[in-house]
C-alpha cells in the first residue's frame, strides 16, 4: 500500500557505528548500512538477520533488542541516505500499524509543508506511548554483556510527522535532517536487507508492515533458526555446470538490483553494466546478444531520455524489461504510463501469466503503470496483476520485446517468476541462430 507524504525530523547528530566494530567479525555482519559509505545502499551487507541474532541473544542490550524487534516490523528508512527511524515502543503492533497507516491514508503534501514550515505541531496531537507500552524483553544468554558505551549505534530523538499533524515519537539513527517523502509500505515477510537497500525506493521512506514479531517469543525463533539454518528464506540455485552458450547482455542501471545481474549470470550471461545515460548507438555497437532495462526509481516520465535510449535499441536486439525497464518499454512503444492509487509494493501478490495461464505469487514494488489501453498494436498484455487487473508484463515478440512490471529476481520474494530470464536467454538464442542460420532458425521458429 502507498501512502502520502511524511516528514521526518530529526534532532541532534548521530552515526552509526559498524557492528562490526562492535561484535566479532564471526558474530556480526560485514557492515550495517553505515551512513557516510552509501555506496553499501549497492552492495548491501551480508544478513540483517544475523545482526537481529545477535542482539536478541544479548541481554545487555534490551533497549536495543527492543527496538531492532520493533524495527523487524515497523521501520521507517529514507533509502539512498540511510536514514533510519524506529518508532518507539508501540503497545501493539497491529494496532499501530492500522492506526498509524490511516492517519498516513489521509495525508498530502502540502499539509505537511505547511506544518513544518508553521511549527504548528501540536505536542496534544503527539503518538507517544506509555512506557508501560515499551517492549519489555528478558533474555538470559551465555553471551557477555556489553556496555552501553559498547552499542553499536548511538539513537536520537526523530519525529515522524504526518500530513495530517500526527506526530510520532522515534528514535533514530543514520543520517541526520530533515527529509520529505512518500511512504510506501512492505508488506514482505523477509528480506529487510534487500528491500532497505533496492535503488528503486529512492526518495521514498519504506515502512515494513509484518506484524507477525509481535506476541511471538523471538527468541525461540533465534535458537530454531541457528538450529535449522533460515526457516523462511529460500536459497537461490545456480547452475552448477558452465552454460555451454553464453549470452553477451548489456545492462542499463537505472537503479539495478543486484539480483538481478546473478540471475543472468546463472543462466549463462555475460553482463556489461552501463549508467541510465550511455548512448544506444555506443550499447549497439557492443553488439550484445540481449539489451536488460533495470528497475529504478521515480516516474518514468521524469526520463524522457531514458525513453529515448529505449527506443533506439528495440527491434535491434532482444530486450528484457524489468520494472522501471518495462515502464520505459511501454512509454518507447507509444504507450502511457500512469501513477497508481496505492501502488504494489510486497512479495505476495498474484499475478496471471495469460500465456500459460499459470498464477505466480510475485514480488513487487512500483507506484506507476503503463496503461495497456495506449499501447500499439502487436504489443501483447502477458502478464496482470490479479488484485487490480493491471498490466504486469508485456511482449512484442516482433520485436524481441519482453518486460514484467515486478521482480522476478525476487531478492525478496518468492521464486515463481524465475523462468522468465530463461525466457529472455530463449530470446536471444533464436536471434543468434537466425543470424548464424538465417533459413534454419526460420523453419524453427515456425515449428515451434
Ligand atoms: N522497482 C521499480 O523499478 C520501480 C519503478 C517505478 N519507480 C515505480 O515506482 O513505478
Amino acid at each position: 500500500m502507498t501512502l502520502r507524504l511524511v516528514q521526518v525530523m530529526k534532532t541532534g547528530r548521530t552515526r552509526i557505528t559498524p557492528l562490526s566494530a562492535a561484535f566479532p567479525s564471526s558474530r556480526a555482519p560485514e557492515s550495517f548500512l553505515t551512513p557516510s559509505e552509501s555506496h553499501h545502499l549497492l552492495r548491501p551487507p551480508t544478513n540483517l538477520h544475523s545482526s537481529i541474532q545477535v542482539f536478541l541473544e544479548n541481554p545487555s542490550l534490551h533497549s536495543a533488542t527492543a527496538r531492532l524487534t520493533v524495527a523487524a516490523w515497523f521501520v521507517v528508512v529514507v533509502c539512498q541516505s540511510s536514514w533510519f527511524v524506529v518508532l518507539e515502543g508501540p503497545p501493539r503492533v497491529a494496532s499501530v500499524s492500522r492506526s498509524c497507516s490511516a492517519a498516513l491514508r489521509s495525508s498530502s503534501v502540502r499539509r505537511v509543508r505547511q506544518l513544518a514550515s508553521s511549527r504548528r505541531l501540536s505536542p496534544a496531537r503527539q503518538c507517544s506511548l506509555p512506557a508501560s507500552c515499551r517492549p519489555s524483553i528478558s533474555v538470559k544468554s551465555p553471551l557477555p554483556a556489553l556496555a552501553e558505551g559498547e552499542r553499536p549505534w548511538k539513537t536520537s530523538d526523530a519525529r515522524l510527522v504526518l500530513e495530517d499533524g500526527s506526530i510520532w515519537k522515534a528514535k533514530s539513527f543514520g543520517a541526520t535532517g530533515t527529509q520529505v517523502g512518500e511512504v510506501v509500505f512492505n508488506t514482505s515477510l523477509t528480506g529487510y536487507q534487500e528491500i532497505l537497500t533496492d535503488p528503486s525506493y529512492a526518495g521514498q521512506f519504506v515502512l515494513m508492515t509484518n506484524p507477525h514479531i509481535d506476541d511471538v517469543d523471538t527468541r525461540a525463533i533465534t535458537r530454531r533458526l541457528r538450529e535449522d539454518g533460515s526457516l523462511i528464506e529460500q536459497e537461490w540455485e545456480f547452475n552448477s555446470k558452465v552454460p555451454q552458450e553464453t549470452f553477451h547482455v548489456v545492462a542499463y542501471d537505472f537503479g539495478i538490483k543486484q539480483n538481478i545481474l546473478r540471475r543472468l549470470a546463472s543462466y549463462g550471461c555475460k553482463i556489461t553494466v552501463v549508467p541510465s545515460t550511455w548512448p544506444a548507438s555506443k550499447t549497439l555497437k557492443m553488439k550484445p546478444d540481449g539489451v536488460l532495462f533495470s528497475n529504478g526509481p521515480g516516474d518514468p516520465s521524469a526520463v524522457p531520455y531514458a525513453v529515448e535510449t529505449v527506443r533506439d535499441i528495440i527491434g535491434k536486439v532482444p530486450v528484457f524489461g524489468i520494472c522501471m525497464g518495462h515502464q520505459l518499454l511501454g512509454q518507447a512503444l507509444g504507450g502511457k504510463t500512469f501513477k497508481m492509487k496505492f501502488g504494489h509494493h510486497g512479495g505476495n501478490h498474484p499475478v496471471r501469466n495469460l500465456r500459460t495461464t499459470h498464477v505466480e505469487i510475485s514480488a513487487q514494488n512500483h507506484n506507476y503503470a503503463v496503461d495497456p489501453a495506449t499501447l500499439p498494436e502487436g504489443v501483447e498484455v502477458t502478464h496482470i496483476n490479479l488484485n487490480d487487473g493491471s498490466c504486469a508484463g508485456l511482449a512484442f515478440p516482433a520485436k524481441r520485446i519482453m518486460s514484467l512490471q515486478y521482480h522476478p529476481e525476487a531478492s525478496p520474494g518468492p521464486h515463481d517468476s524465475d523462468y522468465a530470464f530463461r525466457e529472455f536467454v530463449y530470446l536471444m538464442r533464436q536471434e543468434k541462430r537466425k543470424k548464424s542460420e538465417p533459413q534454419l532458425s526460420t523453419v524453427v521458429e515456425v515449428a515451434l
